[in-house]
């Protein structure tokens, strides 16, 4: 195991390798997230930004390659020292797994089950009033306490990432992974959640990194952008200086191939 190093970034990612039926994913890629930044990962359709988020927080098993948080090592999926390390990370997805027919404070409350006992997950009415008050504070923060009583089935999809937020949060997670979390929201409600992720980033001391499929998002809201290619990262880029090329370098087809060999 790596040391607990001082000043370590909160997610430091070194040489993550993943191939599926011998083609090549993941090819050494490196992220590093800070606390209090927001990271926006782009790249085209199947470069790999999904697979390095699962991988990291062990929904994949890379094939090479270390993931520390706070500069130590997470081991292996079902490894019992790293249960906690994995704790820290949250995971928010496009496809916003909610329990529809339960209330949105019951949804975040969910979030805290990784630290209570098991029959709190069977009984939702057994969540302690502690876990209800923060759970209500973590509503508040991503702005839906007033909508906490209704079923999360009748919210619409950004207040369900909303919601999915809050839960991360709730999980107490230092490191929040969001995999296309505005993809199926309309441009308002995406800016609205990309907004409230570099809030959260930057008003809390979190480290989120998002894989967003909008340039133009990424430049208004993120500190930093990492542009994947082919599964290496050929674009690190604090978001202020995004240029047209670097954008170029990831989507346009023939420029993706000469930036891949300089890299
Ligand atoms: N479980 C799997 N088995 C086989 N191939 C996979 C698996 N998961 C992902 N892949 C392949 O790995 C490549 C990268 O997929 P990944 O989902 O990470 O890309 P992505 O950059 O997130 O793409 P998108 O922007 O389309 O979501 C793709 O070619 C995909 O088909």
């Amino acid at each position: 195991m790596a040391a607990q190093g001082a000043g370590a970034p909160a997610l430091a990612v070194r040489g993550l390798r993943k191939s599926y039926s011998g083609r090549t994913v993941l090819d050494s890629l490196d992220l590093d997230v800070a606390a209090g930044e927001f990271v926006a990962v782009l790249g085209a359709n199947g470069c790999g930004k999904s697979t390095a988020l699962r991988c990291v927080v062990g929904l994949e098993t890379p094939d090479g390659g270390t993931v520390l948080v706070h500069g130590r090592e997470v081991g292996p999926a079902g490894d019992a020292g790293s249960a906690e390390l994995r704790r820290r990370t949250a995971m928010v997805f496009q496809q916003i797994h909610l329990v529809r027919r339960r209330s949105a404070l019951d949804n975040v409350c969910a979030g805290a089950l990784g630290r209570l006992p098991l029959r709190h997950s069977l009984t939702p009415a057994l969540f302690p009033r502690e876990l209800r008050e923060e759970a209500m504070a973590c509503l508040d923060r991503v702005g839906m306490a007033d909508r906490a009583a209704e079923p999360a089935g009748r919210l619409s999809g950004g207040q369900q990432q909303r919601v999915a937020i809050a839960r991360a949060l709730c999980q107490r997670a230092e490191i929040i992974l969001a995999d296309e979390p505005v993809s199926a929201l309309d441009p308002a409600a995406a800016d609205q959640v990309v907004s409230l992720l570099a809030e959260l980033a930057r008003d809390q001391g979190l480290a989120i990194a998002a894989v967003l499929h909008q340039p133009a998002l990424a430049a208004r809201h993120a500190d930093r952008v990492v542009g994947l290619v082919a599964g290496r990262a050929v674009v690190d880029a604090p978001a202020s200086r995004l240029t047209a090329a670097d954008v170029d370098a990831l989507y346009v087809p023939d420029l993706r191939l000469t930036h891949l060999e300089a890299s």
